[in-house]
């Protein structure tokens, strides 16, 4: 199913789950089967599992944990794959050093160095592992799998072994992917090949728009097999008209798809198409950016006669949608936290801090914070719970023969100076609360960070490590190098407020993470300056802005540019709004900028405002 945004993809998604329950309920029952229904993210899979009233028939899920729960019992092909995978690093670490040019640090050197041996440790303690898991990062020589090796492992055993596809195909008759379109190429190829092997006995659904695809990671559009039938959804449920037009004019320069309809509203017996309101305000980028969405806001509740409009402390009714804010960083209290992994930081730093799935924070915002928080509030089952998902030391096979007694007071003592480090008022660092982790033995780092804990005193960082200029232009450890010793001093109750945005708690969101939601009101604020993603440029997509040497020989090339990545996430942002829509850009000339958008036909020219 290809349709736009706000067609219902997801509400049919959900009303396929249950007519399959209903005409193949009782068989899948009798034969052990579910039904895979697989989403982007958690919070997704959560919302679609309360959608489908808990059916155990039914398995939503992440792609990982999907995939994780047919490939775990491959257990040999698993070892033989992971044989290989060090192997390759290794070699990688020695390709890298042999084109160490004159430039590259000592520190750099000795890291390279240090790695190969962790890799070789690793491979020669791979054959004594028992069985493999699934962790937050990998660290092979404990068995543990990370998220990239769980898609590459899993994917190559659909790919290869006929017996692997039939397993999936007998434990899931029904697999449907929810946001097809930031699929990993991989995994679409390997869903392909079990449905071409299977052929009846497996249904697979895509659900998506290539129009919404705004991880780079994604594949856009699923190619069409000869014998699948494309489901076309053309009217949309969700914009008022004035929003829908909206959408329609920023989807026209990148494919053909147009939607009918809008969202209706019952008044009285009958149903009114809902007109809403769509209004650009260009802004000047001074240092008054709050002051002029502020201004913003107060111009559309008196304009709607809409309170709701005016800026509020809590509870804010206007969701406001942000690149990557570093004003808003700031004023939520984790400016430190964003300068760290985001100026002059490895490109996946920046990128994965957008949802919290940088390496260096997976550990501490999926578990670390969380069970500080679950002991500061006394939630000892959370607690636990927390432990036994990410620590090894509670696994069945660590515990034999362990005094547990002496075990979870341990993990107790842990737990509550974890809570003391993260807390409000505290004064530790981030290197503080991974090494308390690490001395209590809380988790398996990914080797990547574990790395940074054994082999850099916290000293030496703050004092001779340049974080100025000089390292520019530098081959890529240095950079991340760098970055690391600036988050490893980051002040640790950082985390909370940082956990906060990406989870949607505050009036803020980011443009990424907004995809799939919807809200009555809804603010984009569009600022190159603010943003350090050079993959987005609103201004090169509005035509303010010429396009970069590189832009220009993607061209060339035919793969894309900064323009259509943009175009996609403006148009994701946009068709978020329920009721009213404001878009704030701020530019360095509002009057000649709103003058060039005024002939784009994008927003009529009576809602381009400069305030
Ligand atoms: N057939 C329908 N009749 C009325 N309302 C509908 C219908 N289908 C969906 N809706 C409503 O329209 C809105 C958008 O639906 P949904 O979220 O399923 O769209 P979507 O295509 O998945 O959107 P997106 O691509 O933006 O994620 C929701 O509020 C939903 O309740």
């Amino acid at each position: 199913m290809i349709a736009g945004a706000g067609s219902g993809k997801t509400t049919s998604l959900i009303k396929g789950l249950a007519s399959i329950l209903a005409i193949h309920g009782e068989r899948l029952r009798l034969r052990r089967q579910r039904v895979a229904c697989i989403t982007y993210t958690d919070t997704a899979a959560r919302e679609i599992w309360t959608d489908v009233g808990h059916n155990p028939l039914i398995h939503v899920s992440t792609i990982h944990s999907f995939l994780w729960s047919i490939a775990r019992g491959f257990k040999k092909d698993i070892a033989n794959w992971v044989a290989v995978r060090i192997q390759e690093r290794i070699d990688e670490l020695q390709q890298a050093a042999a084109g160490f040019g004159p430039r590259v640090q000592q520190r750099t050197r000795d890291k390279n160095a240090r790695d190969i041996v962790r890799y070789q440790k690793q491979n020669a303690a791979i054959a004594t592992v028992r069985s493999f898991t699934y962790g937050t990062g990998s660290d092979y020589a404990k068995g543990i799998l990370g998220h990239d090796d769980i898609i590459k492992v899993s994917s190559r055993l659909m790919i290869h072994s006929p017996l692997f596809r039939t397993l999936v195909a007998q434990q899931f008759p029904f697999v449907f992917v929810d946001e097809s379109q930031d699929t990993f190429p991989i995994i679409v190829e390997a869903l392909i090949a079990v449905q071409r092997q299977e052929q009846a006995r497996f249904c697979l659904g895509f659900f998506g728009d290539p129009m919404q695809r705004i991880f780079t990671t994604g594949i856009g559009t699923i190619p069409q097999q000869d014998d699948w039938k494309a489901i076309p959804k053309p009217e949309n449920f969700r914009s008022p008209a004035a929003v829908l037009n909206l959408a329609n004019a920023i989807r026209r320069d990148g494919d053909e798809l147009v939607q009918v309809g809008g969202r209706k509203q019952k008044n009285g017996e009958q149903e009114v198409s809902v007109v809403g309101t769509a209004r650009l305000f260009v802004l000047p980028t001074d240092d008054h950016r709050d002051e002029r969405v502020a201004q913003v806001r107060a111009w559309i509740a008196r304009a709607n006669g809409d309170e709701l409009w005016l800026p509020a402390a809590n509870g804010d009714p206007v969701k406001m949608l942000v690149i990557a804010h570093r004003m808003a960083a700031k004023r939520l209290g984790f400016g430190d936290l964003y300068a760290a992994l985001n100026d002059k930081a490895p490109e996946a730093f920046k990128s994965g801090f957008l949802d919290a799935t940088a390496w260096p924070l997976r550990p501490l915002v999926s578990f670390l914070l969380p069970i500080a928080e679950a002991t500061r509030d006394n939630r000892d089952f959370d607690a636990i719970q927390l432990l036994r998902t990410h620590s090894q030391l509670l696994a069945k096979d660590n515990l034999k023969g362990v005094d547990v007694a002496k075990l979870l007071n341990q993990l107790r003592e842990a737990s509550n100076q974890l809570a003391e480090l993260m807390g409000p008022q505290s004064q530790a660092t981030i290197r503080d609360v991974l090494v308390l982790a690490t001395q209590y033995k809380l988790l398996a780092f990914d080797p990547r960070l574990a790395a940074y804990l054994e082999d850099i005193g916290a000293d030496a960082v703050a004092e001779d490590w340049p974080t100025d200029g000089k390292q520019e232009g530098e081959e890529g450890p240095s950079i991340e190098i760098n970055a690391m010793a600036a988050f490893l001093a980051c002040p640790a109750n950082q985390l909370r407020p940082y956990q906060a945005y990406v989870n949607e708690e505050s009036p803020f969101s980011t443009q990424h993470g907004v995809k799939g939601a919807e809200f009555d009101r809804v603010l984009v604020v569009l600022d190159d300056d603010e943003g350090t993603h050079p993959q987005f440029s609103y201004e090169k997509y509005l035509g303010l802005k010429e396009l970069s040497n590189r832009d220009k020989k993607n061209l060339e090339e035919g793969s894309e540019t900064s323009v259509e990545r943009t175009r996609r996430l403006f148009y994701v942002c946009c068709t978020r709004a329920r009721q009213d829509l404001a878009v704030a850009l701020f530019v360095s000339d509002p009057t000649s900028a709103a003058a060039h958008i005024r002939g784009l036909g994008l927003f009529p020219e009576a809602d381009i405002l400069v305030l």
